[in-house]
Order: C-alpha cells, then sequence, then structure tokens
C-alpha cells in the first residue's frame, strides 16, 4: 500500500529529529570499553519506546532529543523554534540543571518524576531502562561495582514515581531490579 501523505510527515519530522541530535551529539561517545557513538542512547530510548507501542509523536521525539539541552549547547529555545512547545516542554521536564552539584541533582530527580506528566514519565522510563541495560552488559569506564549497584537503587526510586504508565517497559525494569536484588 502506497505511503500518505500524513506518514511522510511523521517521517520527515522524525529524520528530522534524529539528525539534529546526531549533530548534537557527534563527538560525544557513551562510557562503554568500546566507546559507543552517543546517539545510539537517544535512538535507543526512543526505540524502547516504539517496543513499548508508545505511538504518541511528541513523546519519541522528546526522547530522541532527551538529552540534547543537558549534554551538548543545545538550548530549550533552539527546540521550541525547532520542533514546537510540547516537545521542548518534555526535554525540559527530564533536564537535569547541571549548575546544581551531582547529589542535589540526583535527589531532585527523584522528588521531579513523581510529579512529572505522563509523556515525561515514558521518557524517564526508557532512559532508565536503556542505562540499565547497559550497565547490566558492561561496566563504563572508572566505575566501580558500588557505584553500579548504587546507580541501580537510585534508579529504582526514579522509576516508583513514574510507575502506572507503561506496562512493557515497567516488566522489563522490574527483571533487571530483581536480578540486581533491588526491592521495588
Ligand atoms: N549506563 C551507562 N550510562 C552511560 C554510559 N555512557 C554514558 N552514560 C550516561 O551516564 C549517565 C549516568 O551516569 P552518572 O554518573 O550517574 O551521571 P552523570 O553522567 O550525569 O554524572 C546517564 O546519563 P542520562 O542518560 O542523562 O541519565 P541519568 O543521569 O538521568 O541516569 C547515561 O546516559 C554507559 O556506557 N553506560
Ligand atoms: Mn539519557
Amino acid at each position: 500500500m502506497e505511503n500518505g501523505a500524513d506518514d511522510g510527515a511523521v517521517l520527515a519530522t522524525l529524520i528530522k529529529c534524529v539528525n539534529f541530535a546526531a549533530v548534537k551529539h557527534k563527538d560525544q561517545r557513551r562510557k562503554d570499553p568500546e566507546q559507543t557513538p552517543y546517539i545510539n542512547h537517544p535512538i535507543g530510548v526512543a526505540n524502547l519506546l516504539v517496543e513499548g507501542e508508545v505511538k504518541d509523536m511528541a513523546v519519541l521525539q522528546a526522547a530522541i532529543l532527551h538529552d540534547t539541552v543537558e549534554d551538548t549547547d543545545t538550548t530549550n529555545e533552539e527546540l521550541v523554534m525547532e520542533f514546537g512547545t510540547k516537545v521542548a516542554g518534555i526535554v525540559a521536564e527530564v533536564t537535569d540543571n547541571k549548575n546544581l552539584d551531582k547529589q542535589e541533582r540526583k535527589r531532585l530527580q527523584i522528588v521531579k518524576a513523581a510529579s512529572a506528566s505522563k509523556e515525561a514519565k515514558l521518557v524517564k522510563l526508557g532512559d532508565k531502562l536503556y542505562n540499565l541495560r547497559d550497565l547490566d552488559r558492561t561496566t563504563p569506564h572508572g566505575w566501580t561495582q558500588e557505584r553500579v549497584v548504587e546507580y541501580f537503587h537510585w534508579a529504582a526510586e526514579v522509576v516508583a514515581g513514574c510507575r502506572g504508565n507503561n506496562e512493557f517497559l515497567e516488566r522489563e525494569l522490574d527483571k533487571l531490579f530483581v536480578k540486581w536484588k533491588v526491592d521495588i
């Protein structure tokens, strides 16, 4: 069956989004021993949401863009201009304030998760699932086993505030929490 004009527009929007994130993250690598290109992470988070049958385009776009403001020179205004207020708003909700010290940033993620929008909670669930699967697969460069275990426990607290939004993502997260003996 031939694709309709609407399908073309949806695809064009998603490709623009992937390209924007790829350009912004172009010099970044993951912390795994293989130094995987960073862009694999945001694309992978969006792909987890697709596996979880998330259909909301704004959520999928926000997933692809979710680390651009936190980790690159991208501004919220730029996202508003390029992708609109809804997508930019979701990204803003999942963006840590890097001016705060790390402990405070981590504490705020737990506090803010519970009152976040459903859209932001979905991105958070995908982000945490991707990062925990990564930690389950391999240890980032320079991380001790204790730091990995701590991340699992902290992530479970953030995930607690995001529950009730996606059965697939929450089930996959729970499998990892059970494996790593984290109380849920
Ligand atoms: N597990 C894992 N994480 C990696 C790797 N490479 C980069 N990261 C990123 O590191 C962050 C988690 O490391 P932390 O030490 O807790 O955070 P920090 O980078 O902000 O200091 C995640 O950021 P984030 O996506 O913004 O999420 P989060 O900080 O909200 O958890 C994750 O995407 C890797 O190889 N494995
Ligand atoms: Mn992320």
